[in-house]
């Protein structure tokens, strides 16, 4: 599965030195795995999870899960030979952590050729230049680093995220204007399926294409809140169906339910008919 087709409504962080979970990913219903070799992965454990993951990646078994690998960052003693290690495990992308600017994406390019590159956005830098980072060439998916931001912002975790809002959005704009994917932060008390449940309906409302995620017991609900729900789908068929009689008697906007149908109305709903197929396909592809 390739391009814009691909849902990314569930993206699970693995790390690269659990070789255990690196197994137990390939029967996951993921739709795309980041293999983190940064911050889930200890200073003296570093070489042992390059080696370990390269090996699993070359091993295969992720079917049509998106392979992202989220490398150390370019200014650390590990980030050149974790780069050079995973290509040649041909990830779908490689994932740079702390990305402050376009300059960040155009050293890593050197280094990874056609590849393509994922940012991380989790620094007041990254935020303040998230559309300079969306924009760059071989950038086609930004991640909310939520953890590095509220540190960084010495900003409190609330339920809202109120404290956040401004950086979500901020990078989210950025993405929608320059047509890359956006998924969500992590939550991080994966036992509390209520208060996770909650922050994907959030994230949804906003606009991301999907969350991060922790730990496998999150996945169903991601996946649940980031799809088209079944009122969605049908509201999107009657929708196309009300604008093209409209269209056949000359008209150029029809009335459903009592609402305007538009022209842009009818791209929304054929884009929420793309998503829920390519998430049917997907899912039997799994
Ligand atoms: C959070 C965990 C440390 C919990 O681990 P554990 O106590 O071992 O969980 P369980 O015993 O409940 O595990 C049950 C089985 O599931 C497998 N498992 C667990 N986690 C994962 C996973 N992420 N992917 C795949 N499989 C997983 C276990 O192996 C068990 O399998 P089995 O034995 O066969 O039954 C742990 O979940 C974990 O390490 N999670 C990932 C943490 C991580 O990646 N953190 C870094 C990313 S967050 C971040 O940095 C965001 C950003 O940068 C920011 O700034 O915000
Ligand atoms: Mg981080």
């Amino acid at each position: 599965m390739t391009g814009e087709a691909r849902p990314y409504r569930s993206v699970l962080y693995i790390p690269g030195s659990k070789a255990r979970a690196l197994d137990k990913a390939r029967t996951l219903t993921a739709d795309a795995i980041i293999f983190d070799l940064e911050d889930a992965v200890a200073a003296d454990e570093k070489e042992n999870a390059r080696q370990t993951l390269v090996a699993a990646l070359m091993h295969g078994g992720y079917g049509d899960r998106a392979r992202i690998v989220r490398v150390n960052a370019l200014d650390t003693q590990w980030g050149a030979d974790d780069i050079a290690a995973v290509l040649r495990a041909a990830p779908d992308a490689i994932l740079l952590p702390k990305v402050g600017g376009a300059a960040d994406l155009d050293a890593a390019a050197e280094q990874t050729g056609d590849t393509d590159l994922w940012a991380m956005i989790e620094t007041p830098a990254g935020v303040l230049n998230a559309e300079e980072i969306a924009a760059h060439p071989r950038l086609k998916g930004m991640v909310m680093g939520t953890n590095d931001l509220a540190k960084e912002l010495g900003c409190r975790f609330r339920a809202d995220r109120l404290p956040l809002m401004q950086s979500l959005q901020t990078a989210l704009l950025a993405a929608r204007a320059h047509d890359v994917v956006c998924v969500d932060g992590v939550y991080n008390a994966f036992k509390d399926d209520d208060g996770l449940k909650a922050e994907c309906e959030q994230g949804r409302d906003l606009g991301f294409d999907g969350k991060t995620l922790i730990h496998p017991a999150q996945l169903a609900t991601a996946n649940a809140a980031f799809a088209p729900t079944e009122d969605e789908v049908e509201t999107a068929r009657r929708q196309i169906a009300a604008y093209e009689a409209a269209q056949a008697e000359g008209q150029g906007v029809a009335v459903l339910d009592g609402r305007i149908v538009e022209n842009l109305h009818v791209a929304t709903a054929r884009n929420t008919l793309a998503r829920a197929a390519a998430i049917t396909a997907l899912e039997m592809a799994q």
